[in-house]
């Protein structure tokens, strides 16, 4: 099973490499790691398991992170009210962004990494809402439009697989700089 060990940290060479498109259909190592990527995401999200394996509660999990250079994305994103019915959890393979708003969106407390073990304050202003496409694990496009904290984190990922790091987006000169169109998203922890 993936844990914090197999999360490749930043100055890592393989964090800032362009990851390789997959192979479609996808082989069957292609979907184990899809696979085990998920779990990790799960298992970082149940108390048990993620106090056990010390994991940090994650959302996403780009490939490059565990060093495969590959455009492969697990999210996992947690509905805070019901547990059973996250509000997006899928397997990424080759995801593009086919359509993003003008409209931006950051999270008021900034954003941070499983590949960063240091706080770097500022608002990462991303797009609001996105439409991607993507093959998931059982060879099917998918075709999914998202907005807000859903978006956050697919953009994130997706960056993951382009060499981006949250902080390359931080404005140097004033990190809390918003411009106007830029909105800090609801956040009820
Ligand atoms: C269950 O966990 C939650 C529930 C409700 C709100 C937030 C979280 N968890 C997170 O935001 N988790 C972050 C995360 O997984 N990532 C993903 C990452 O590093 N991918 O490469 C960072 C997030 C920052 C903004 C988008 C993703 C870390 C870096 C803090 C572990
Ligand atoms: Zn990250």
């Amino acid at each position: 099973m993936i844990t914090m060990e197999d999360i490749i940290r930043e100055g890592h060479p393989a964090l800032r490499q362009r990851a390789k498109k997959v192979e479609i259909p996808i082989s069957q190592d292609v979907k184990d790691l899809g696979q085990e990527m998920m779990t990790f995401l799960v298992n970082s999200q149940d108390p048990e398991l993620s106090e056990k394996y010390d994991l940090r509660a994650g959302v996403g999990l780009a490939a490059p992170q565990i060093d495969q250079g590959l455009r492969i994305a697990a999210v996992h994103i947690p509905d805070e009210y019901e547990d059973d019915s996250p509000i997006f959890s899928d397997v990424l393979i080759n995801p593009i962004i086919k359509r993003q708003s003008v409209k931006k969106a950051a999270l008021p407390t900034g954003e941070g990494c499983l590949s960063v073990d240091r706080e770097v304050p500022g608002y990462v202003a991303r797009s609001k809402r996105i439409t991607i496409e993507y093959t998931d694990l059982n060879n099917q496009v998918q075709k999914v439009k998202l907005n807000d904290y859903s978006a956050v984190v697919v953009q994130h990922e997706i960056d993951h697989l382009n060499g981006i790091m949250f902080y390359d987006h931080i404005n140097e000169e004033d990190p809390f700089y918003l411009d106007s169109d830029t909105e800090l998203l609801e956040f009820e922890d």
